[in-house]
């Protein structure tokens, strides 16, 4: 598996990988930082030309349907494509499809290419080339002295279904928080190295209620760390830890979610296209991603690492408690969790009660706005 995790780095890094069946190897790239140079290099060594691998969520933001039953399509390349139209086609807000020939179904290792990419937080969209039977013995010699890397694609295959996540307890400490003094953090690892969760035990553990109050929260830099106006995040999360800390203790579990599941360079890229005039879900979907790209295993996982199997959930997401649900935990209560409505926020928040039915009808509906709102009413008069 360590292979795999290489594979993942490498694609980071903007270098071709090969996947490799006992019958073929499939060079793979990314999208980020391809150039004319690097796509005809990449045709050279195959000796076939690329095809543009993309999720069916891309192809419906390009107005196509894809073929019945697949996840993923395969757009066929001519040489006399540029990069910088394949990188539109796969992440730029346009309304043309391309004018290609129709996209047939992704192959399987063309599927297992996006599943690197998404674990990666990369753009889930990747160049493919089958390596021709007459290049595979160059292909192998490169790969043995190092200069590219081959992954059996068996592997890449396992490593998505398999129980790679599973959390290692690394460390924890005592740090107390403004919110709430008595707080411990203890940190988990997922064992391939890629991702740390956090639990924050709040208050003593002895004397939690026998439904635990738990926060489950998904990072967001710019919203916890420094406070960004467009989503409801750096908010919850102190008024969540203070709530549990007000009810006796209990446990908020920071997730490494950012952006949803996307990654910070995705969410950001996902911001652009917000300005553009897309909602938070629509842009997304530009970039090839669902509504929400987030699994909650890591959570459950931490749940049972801390014996705890009763919670009341602060949060006001649907999918939250059917995750925990499914995952064999006894949700007995919920309590709303809400950040303040502002003029950067309102657009992100109506799109989350509208299209993925978080609860927040309440925040919507009060104009409950933040006195920053209010000095910027006074000074431009523009609160809509
Ligand atoms: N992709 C994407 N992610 C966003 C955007 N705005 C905020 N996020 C992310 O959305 C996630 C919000 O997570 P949570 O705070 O757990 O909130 P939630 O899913 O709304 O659920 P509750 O707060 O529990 O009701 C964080 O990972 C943010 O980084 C956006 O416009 N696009
Ligand atoms: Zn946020």
């Amino acid at each position: 598996m360590r292979q795999v995790e290489r594979a993942i780095f490498d694609l980071r890094r903007g270098l071709p990988v090969v996947l490799r069946t006992p019958q073929d190897d499939v060079l793979i790239q990314p999208l980020e930082g391809i150039d004319d140079t690097a796509l005809s290099a990449l045709a050279d060594m195959a000796g076939h030309a690329p095809g543009l691998v993309i999720t069916t969520h891309r192809l419906a933001s390009l107005g196509t349907h894809a073929p019945e039953g697949a996840d993923a399509v395969r757009l066929p390349l001519g040489t006399h494509h540029r990069a910088s139209d394949v990188v539109a086609w796969a992440m730029a807000a346009m309304a043309e499809p391309p004018g290609v020939q129709p996209p047939a179904p992704a192959s399987a290792a063309e599927t297992a290419a996006l599943n690197l990419m998404r674990r990666g937080q990369l753009v889930p969209a990747a160049l493919s080339a089958r390596v021709d039977a007459t290049r595979r013995e160059a292909m192998a010699a490169l790969i043995d002295d190092g200069t590219l890397l081959g992954v059996a694609l068996d592997d890449v295959q396992r490593y998505g279904e398999g129980d790679t996540t599973t959390l290692k307890r690394i460390s924890e400490a005592n740090v107390p928080l403004a919110d709430a003094e008595q707080a411990r953090f203890v940190l988990f690892r997922e064992s391939d190295g890629l991702r740390e969760h956090l639990a924050v035990l709040v208050g003593d553990p002895t004397e939690w209620a026998d439904a635990v109050p738990v926060r489950l929260h998904s990072a967001c830099l710019t919203g916890d760390l420094f406070g960004s106006l467009r989503c409801d995040c750096g908010e919850q999360l102190r008024t969540s830890v203070a709530a549990i800390s007000e009810h006796g203790g209990g446990i908020l579990l920071y997730l490494a979610q950012e952006g949803r599941g996307i990654g910070l360079a995705n969410k950001l890229r996902a911001y652009g296209l917000q300005d553009t005039g897309l909602d938070t879900v629509d842009a997304d979907q530009v970039l090839g991603f669902g509504e929400d790209e987030r699994q909650y295993r890591a959570a459950l996982q931490m749940l049972a690492e801390l014996a705890v199997t009763r919670i009341a959930l602060l949060t006001n997401n649907p999918d939250k408690i059917a995750a925990m649900s499914l995952g064999g935990i006894d949700v007995v209560g919920r309590e709303a969790c809400y950040g303040k409505l502002n003029e950067h926020n309102r657009r992100y928040l109506n799109a989350k009660a509208e299209r993925a039915g978080h609860w927040l009808e309440d925040v919507l509906e009060s104009r409950d706005v933040s006195d920053r709102h209010a000095l910027h009413r006074d000074t431009s008069g523009s609160l809509e």
